[in-house]
């Protein structure tokens, strides 16, 4: 409680009259303070950390649904050994999938009504333990609209006296009668989805591989809690939106490269005609062998799938003509050593890459003049427009690219923990490393702050601007930059990989910082460098698959920093040998679970699956993590003190009441 030894500055009582206009009197100033005070004592809501989901619609919602194996914690928690263990499953996959599954067990259920009694009893349980971690307040805003009065009354019964338990069966049995469980389970089961994740937070990679990042976008888009970090391809399609063109080329070559052309056609509305058209007839006897679509085993008819390898070779060669206006216009970011084309030596086949000379495996370039390799053709231009003039136009790409914007940003500190998709470029000696960046010299946090900024100024300054240009050329730096905090890598090899076999040019060499993170002394230096207590803070990552295969731990620095990047990304999987690493963070502690491929949703009801396929408790705690010891409850105490102060205020006729 304040005590008034100090008095007040003029300053704090200016402040103290502002704020007695929200509270006016003694009683409400102090029906604040304890309303404020209760919450700090409320456990902290559970955090959900996820990464480089690339795409993967159907995982990602899985992985949503089943809060990364918090539901099925609670339901073992609260029903124990009361309930079989089929019959936990069973609940769980109902939470998950309630349309899907109450299908199910309308064709396999004898006495739906009896099955209904018990079911929206147990529902009822479950979401009165995962609501009593919020104000009745929050849990309020949550309700289906539909059903928030009945809610509210069967989640506030206790259940102790008779005539209660009567009043409370009897709203079930109503809900039986009037033919409304169904829709009454579905809303129920929804809210527990909701309840069980207070926050979620995205570390990157949305975009690319994957067949649906638009559907995953739009999950997103209506979640009720997130924060998105940005990854390379997030900031690629922000790029691509925003108009850059060799950013549509690369997000073009990538959909092509992985057949994903749906994403582009029919989500977006992208118009590919003019592309396809125009590599039908570029490469009409050329069958673009390094350029045969990834992962497509049987899904594509022989001529869609030879119009995609034409397209994708065709979207190739225009991003690196595209590619070379920025890099001439841009001396300052060094990649003069990305400019290929005119290294071919087309009459010998061959390449010759800092020195060395390699054989080409493919020498077909109907658009390359030698002479003048970047130049583009008549036809190229062509479609360089009209595909731009698609992707600025699309009004659901537009509004995707809206959402990325206002809930992501490069970085977030958020309860102590420090997220970012890639890394922060270091010296090799363990120091951060002074970047250049537009004409100022930049490390670290302020690095971080200043590429944001302008990530946000290429999309949103004035169209045709000079420095909406600047930016988006930085946009594209962003994506395949040395500097990038996005990237990190020295080079993009992406053109030695279509056409050179010598795997040695394939090679990208990563910044320091994605050795030295394992060192837990660099992870503190990184973390207080954000501002952040060493002994209570973690990083996390995503970006680089973790090898588990190779026996690679997602857990470095002895706990400080986790990389969750564990291969949602089907055509990662051979690599990571796993499926996907998310994060949980609730009021006991961080957990980390890995998940097993997810085959399809289909089979995940049927087969009752949860596809964890372990947990590894990194950080528990003996006592349970309140609000108070949170960022929210830090806010909360300040609003706390400055109540208090207005009590102090009132009380010693220092404020009157109002
Ligand atoms: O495996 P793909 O799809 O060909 O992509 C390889 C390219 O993707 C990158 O790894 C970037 O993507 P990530 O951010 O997912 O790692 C490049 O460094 C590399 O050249
Ligand atoms: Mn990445």
């Amino acid at each position: 409680m304040y005590s008034g030894k100090d008095g007040f500055t003029a300053e704090e009582l200016k402040y103290l009259q502002l704020l007695s206009k929200q509270y006016k009197n003694i009683n409400s100033a102090a029906t604040e303070v304890m309303n404020l005070k209760a919450i700090l004592n409320l456990p902290k809501g559970t955090e959900h950390f996820v990464s480089d989901i690339h795409g993967e619609v159907e995982s990602f919602s899985h992985v949503l649904r089943n809060a990364s194996g918090v539901i099925k914690n609670q339901i073992s928690a609260i029903f124990g050994a009361s309930l079989r263990e089929s019959e936990k499953k069973s609940l769980a996959t109902l939470i998950y999938y309630p349309e899907k599954k109450l299908e199910q067990m309308a064709e396999t259920e004898e006495d739906m009504n009896d099955w209904y009694k018990i079911t929206l009893h147990r529902l009822v349980t479950i979401c009165k333990v995962v609501s009593s971690k919020y104000t009745r307040s929050k849990v309020r805003k949550a309700l289906p609209k539909e059903f928030a009065y009945i809610l509210e009354e069967l989640l506030h019964e206790d259940n102790v006296s008779r005539d209660k338990e009567m009043y409370y069966n009897e709203i079930i049995s109503t809900i039986i009668d009037l033919d409304q469980a169904d829709r009454f389970v579905t809303a129920l089961c929804h809210l527990i989805q909701r309840l069980a994740i207070d926050t979620l937070h995205v570390i990157g990679d949305i975009y690319d591989r994957g067949p649906n990042a638009a559907a995953i976008m739009d999950i997103l888009e209506h979640y009720h809690s997130v924060d998105i970090q940005w990854g390379n391809h997030d900031i690629a399609w922000m790029g691509a939106a925003a108009g850059c063109q060799a950013l549509i080329c690369n997000v073009l070559r990538i959909q092509t490269r992985y057949a994903n052309l749906d994403t582009i056609e029919e989500d977006y509305g992208i118009n590919l005609i003019p592309l396809a058209t125009f590599a039908m007839d570029c490469y009409a006897d050329d069958p673009c062998t390094q350029f045969a679509p990834k992962g497509t085993e049987g899904a594509l008819s022989d001529k869609d799938f030879q119009l995609i390898a034409k397209m994708h070779k065709a979207i190739s060669i225009l991003q690196w003509k595209m590619e070379a206006q920025i890099i001439k216009r841009h001396p300052e970011f060094h990649m003069e050593n990305r400019l290929l084309l005119d290294k071919i030596n087309f009459e010998k086949g061959t390449i010759n890459i800092e020195g060395v000379e390699y054989e080409m495996n493919d020498m077909n370039f109907p658009t390359v003049d030698p002479k003048d390799p970047y130049a583009l053709t008549e036809e190229e231009q062509e479609v360089m427009d009209k595909v731009k003039s698609s992707f600025v136009n699309s009004e659901k790409l537009q509004e995707h690219i809206r959402v990325l914007y206002s809930k992501g940003a490069m970085y977030n500190i958020f309860n102590s923990n420090l997220l970012f998709h890639g890394g922060i470029p270091m010296n090799d000696d363990g120091t951060l490393k002074t970047v250049t960046f537009r004409g100022k010299r930049y490390k670290g946090k302020d690095y971080l702050d200043a590429v944001e900024r302008t990530a946000r100024e290429a999309y949103f300054n004035k169209p045709h601007s000079e420095a909406k240009r600047q930016c988006m050329d930085i946009m594209w730096y962003l994506w395949c930059g040395e500097d990038s905090p996005l990237f990190g890598k020295k080079k993009m090899t992406t053109f030695e990989r279509y056409f050179i076999d010598d795997k040695t040019t394939h090679k990208e060499v990563s910044n320091p910082y994605y050795t030295l993170r394992n060192d837990e002394n660099i992870c503190r230096y990184v973390l207080e460098a954000f501002g952040l207590d060493p002994d209570t803070s973690h990083i996390v990552n995503g970006h680089v698959p973790v090898k588990v295969v190779k026996g690679e731990s997602p857990i470095k620095a002895n706990g400080k920093l986790f990389v969750i990047d564990g291969g949602f990304a089907k055509a990662y999987q051979k690599v990571t040998g796993i499926a996907g690493y998310t994060l949980i963070y609730n009021s006991h502690g961080m957990v980390l679970v890995s998940h097993e491929p997810f085959v399809s949703t289909e089979v995940a009801i049927a087969e009752e699956k949860d596809i964890l396929s372990s947990t590894v408790a990194l950080q528990y705690t003996q006592d349970r993590i309140r609000v108070r010891d949170t960022d929210i409850g830090k806010k909360l105490q300040e609003s706390i003190d400055e109540l208090e102060k207005l009590l102090y205020a009132y009380q010693n006729g220092i404020i009157k009441e109002q």
